[in-house]
């Protein structure tokens, strides 16, 4: 095994998995279904605004840093199809983009590539009045690669940053946070691949995370792809296996993580982070700074997706529960900031209590 002194964070380097990618012709944004892993792989090509917005939710297309890196190209794919008057061009893409921000609540990188988006037209407009409908699909297109360059490139970097403090042994994951949530390499899933790039002795303990198993059929096929030692357990095993002292820390990733350090993140995280403060064992969180919210004061402000109640009741296809049994189904949950060690961010690792000044 080669020993990696210093790890690639040259994002025009990468050669790793992109689960989200604009088609070589430039007309459709192309997914890779997360739907059909780990049994096979199956790549979409979409360029209609309905099929986009369906694809993120139903989780076709899933991850924070994904989402908002789907919704770039998407709505970029989705210009190209708009009017040529720039008054009904702005006014169709708005509606557009109202439309991908409807699709899930949770996940900020979702608003802030929106965001990025419009605010480039809205530059290129102040500068240039009438500009022609073909110089904003420009701007959107240029906005979007960007955006998604850059989530790698903090990737990449987080990736760096995070190698350091994981400790060699067992090491705890939860959803999946690897290149499929992202633009490439992954979120705490990232630090994990620049870890035993670096030569870290670890093995990774994966949560399958129900109800959706992101964590069974995307991170143990991303690992085991990767050849990093891991072992899956099912959610309710992560106890005793801290009980045991097989686990020397947990790493997770983040939807969105408020001024004072709580984060969202799948659910079942909380119970993670309340089981290693139990244990004393370091929980770190991973998420580039795009993750990072500071308009809340805290986890109490963000805004946790419910979802269907068939995602508890089905399971496999089929009914594993009374079909009429009432479910509770919220897709994520906030672990306080008290129970961080710390954020790994790709401007470096911080206390939870220290976003808001490196955020200024
Ligand atoms: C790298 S952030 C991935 C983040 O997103 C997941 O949620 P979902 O699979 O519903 O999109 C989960 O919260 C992960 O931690």
């Amino acid at each position: 095994m080669t020993i990696t002194t210093k790890l690639d964070t040259n994002p025009d380097t990468y050669a790793g998995l992109r689960p989200v990618q604009l088609r070589e012709d430039g007309r459709a944004l192309v997914l890779l279904d997360q739907r059909q892993l780990p049994r096979e792989s199956v790549w979409l090509e979409l360029d209609a605004l309905e099929d986009i917005a369906v694809a993120i939710e139903t989780l076709t297309v899933r991850g924070a840093p994904a989402i908002g890196c789907a919704a770039a190209i998407g709505l970029y794919v989705v210009s190209l199809g708009l009017p040529e008057t720039q008054a009904e061009f702005l006014a169709e893409l708005e509606a557009a983009s109202a439309r991908l921000a409807d699709t899930r609540p949770t996940a900020v990188n979702l608003f802030v590539a929106l965001d990025q988006l419009r605010a480039a037209v809205q530059e290129q407009l102040r500068r240039e009045p009438e500009a022609e409908v073909a110089k904003l699909r420009e701007v959107l297109r240029a906005t979007a690669l960007d955006h998604v360059r850059e989530d790698l490139r903090a990737c990449l970097e987080l990736g760096a940053h995070g190698a350091a403090k994981l400790p060699a042994g067992g090491i705890l994951t939860h959803c999946n946070t690897g290149a499929l949530a992202t633009s490439g390499h992954g979120t705490a899933l990232g630090v994990v691949r620049s870890a035993w790039a670096l030569g870290t002795k670890l093995h990774v303990f994966v949560d399958e995370t129900r109800p959706l198993l992101q964590g069974s059929r995307l991170t143990a096929w991303e690992l085991v792809h990767d050849g990093i030692p891991c072992s899956l357990i099912c959610d309710n095993m992560a106890g005793a296996m801290l009980a045991r002292g097989e686990i020397q820390a947990a790493i997770v990733g983040a939807d969105r993580i408020a001024r004072n350090g709580d984060a969202a993140n799948k659910i079942g995280t909380y119970t993670v982070a309340v089981l290693c403060k139990h244990h004393g064992v370091p929980f770190y969180v991973a998420a580039p700074w795009t993750t990072i919210d500071l308009s809340l004061a805290s986890g109490a402000a963000i805004p946790i997706e419910e979802r269907s109640p068939d995602e508890v009741r089905v399971h496999g296809g089929a009914l594993r529960a009374p079909a009429t049994v009432p479910v509770r189904n919220p897709a994520f949950d906030v672990t306080p900031a008290e129970l961080i060690t710390g954020i790994i961010t790709e401007r470096g690792v911080f206390e939870p209590g220290q976003l808001a000044r490196a955020g200024r």
